[in-house]
């Protein structure tokens, strides 16, 4: 029973650790959303009753240790005082008493028994704290992985670079769904873009693609095969992702880059920054490529992140390229010479094709199997084919001309987003 409360103790003092220590963690990590917020005082004081909490648990459990301990000693030295009181009283009876010798036995006895049994109580407390403590290790190893190969899946055979979604339906939970009956196919080297209001299920389609999730129904085939069948690093091998939000390692620029094929070169890598647009911006930096980006990237800029995520892309050179908003950090002309400058991350695949890297998008997804999703029009105009999800369906689908003339959904956003565009454009011809 003492033991029982002590691990409960101790779990608790885990319990209250972990969280102490994720409030440090996390409000480290949005210092800047502290500081917006003038949280500053409310943060410490959340950490501060956290620490206090994980402080008092902390003394809870010691005390228990202690307590414990302490009633064990009481008991073992009890019974050692009142062996040895016993044979006292023996040794002075005069008829049948015991004689000093038999004491000694005694004494010599216990002691050689409670060496061993105090070591086997060392160990079994010692199991039982580390049992408790790897206790949530043992979780996570239970947790089953949503997404798995299955034992006889085989390595995908990328081929000519062609992506088809075949009736594709998708919920994270029951009875809400993401992604409903979805029907595509992107030709290889072809681009085809995503566009629809907020939440209405573009980034789940990329995610589905990199196999994050496997789908509830239908399916999702590269190069006729079939996404679940092939081993993931198989597949992914050929896919490249330009995130929504760019993350990096805390540590250099160069790092961070080669990220993309861990074997390549210093130069191969200031090539795949130069076509991301990104190596000027790394020379004027102090150390250059040796520059530390910070935990998670914040010493650079959003953009400076993302054609960073976009160099590593292109030393990637995938078969498949998805972006998700990639260039929603960046501006008009630095969008222009990236979406251009991602063309070559193909060119290592394919030799043959001439691809115009001033050209207009279509031109530059061409060689590629490329999946973009943007809320800026402007940037898929050229796509060989638009679709409009909302709600998780497709609601509109075609080219750009045919989307504006079946004034619909696109063409209401289009509209909407025409508006800045034109004052933009008049902007930038009065200066
Ligand atoms: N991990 C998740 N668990 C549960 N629901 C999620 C998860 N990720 C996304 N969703 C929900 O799925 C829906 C579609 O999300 P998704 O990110 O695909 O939208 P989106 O069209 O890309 O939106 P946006 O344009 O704002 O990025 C949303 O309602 C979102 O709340």
């Amino acid at each position: 029973m003492a033991h029982k409360w002590k691990r409960t103790l101790r779990k608790d003092m885990n319990k209250a650790e972990d969280a102490f220590r994720a409030i440090g963690v996390d409000s480290l990590l949005n210092f800047e959303t502290v500081k917006y917020y003038n949280a500053e005082e409310y943060e410490t004081d959340r950490y501060r009753a956290a620490l206090l909490k994980s402080q008092h648990t902390d003394w809870l459990w010691t005390a228990s240790y202690h307590y414990i301990h302490a009633v064990e000693k009481v008991i073992t030295r009890g019974g050692l005082l009142a062996g040895a009181l016993l044979c006292a009283f023996l040794i002075s009876k005069e008829e049948d008493g015991l004689t000093v010798g038999d004491y000694v036995l005694f004494a010599s006895y216990t002691q050689k028994l409670i060496s061993p049994l105090n070591y086997l109580q060392y160990m079994f407390k010692y199991i039982q704290k580390a049992s408790v403590d790897i206790e949530k290790m043992f979780d996570i190893m239970d947790e089953k992985p949503e997404v798995f190969d299955r034992p006889e899946a085989v390595d995908f055979h990328c081929r000519a670079g062609k992506i088809e979604f075949k009736n594709v339906s998708f919920s994270f939970k029951p009875g809400r769904p993401v992604l409903s009956n979805l029907n595509f196919v992107v030709e290889p080297g072809k681009t085809l873009a995503i566009v629809g209001p907020t939440g209405a299920g573009k980034s789940t389609v990329i995610r589905l693609l990199f196999r994050f999730y496997d789908v509830m129904a239908g399916e999702i085939l590269f190069d006729n095969q079939n996404i679940t069948t092939v081993k993931q690093r198989s597949l992914r091998r050929y896919i490249g992702v330009v995130p929504q939000d760019t993350v990096l390692f805390n540590d250099s620029i160069r790092f961070n880059i080669r990220y993309g094929r861990i074997d390549a070169t210093d130069d191969e890598v200031d090539a795949a920054a130069k076509a991301a647009d990104v190596h000027d911006a790394i020379l004027g930096f102090a150390e250059g490529y040796d520059t530390k980006v910070g935990e998670r990237g914040l010493k650079l800029s959003g953009g400076e992140k993302q054609r960073i995520a976009i160099a590593r892309t292109i030393l990637k050179a995938p078969k498949f390229v998805f972006l998700d908003e990639a260039t929603s950090a960046l501006d008009t002309n630095t969008e222009r010479n990236i979406q251009a400058s991602l063309q070559q991350a193909t060119s290592a695949l394919d030799t043959n094709t001439e691809r115009n890297i001033q050209a207009s998008l279509q031109q530059v997804c061409a060689g590629r199997t490329t999946v973009v999703i943007a809320h800026r029009l402007s940037t898929v105009i050229a796509a060989d084919e638009i679709l409009v999800l909302r709600k998780g369906s497709i609601v509109e689908r075609g080219k750009h001309k045919d989307l504006l003339e079946q004034k619909g959904l696109y063409h209401n956003m289009w509209m909407q987003q025409l508006t800045p565009d034109k004052h933009e454009a008049s902007d930038s011809g009065n200066e």
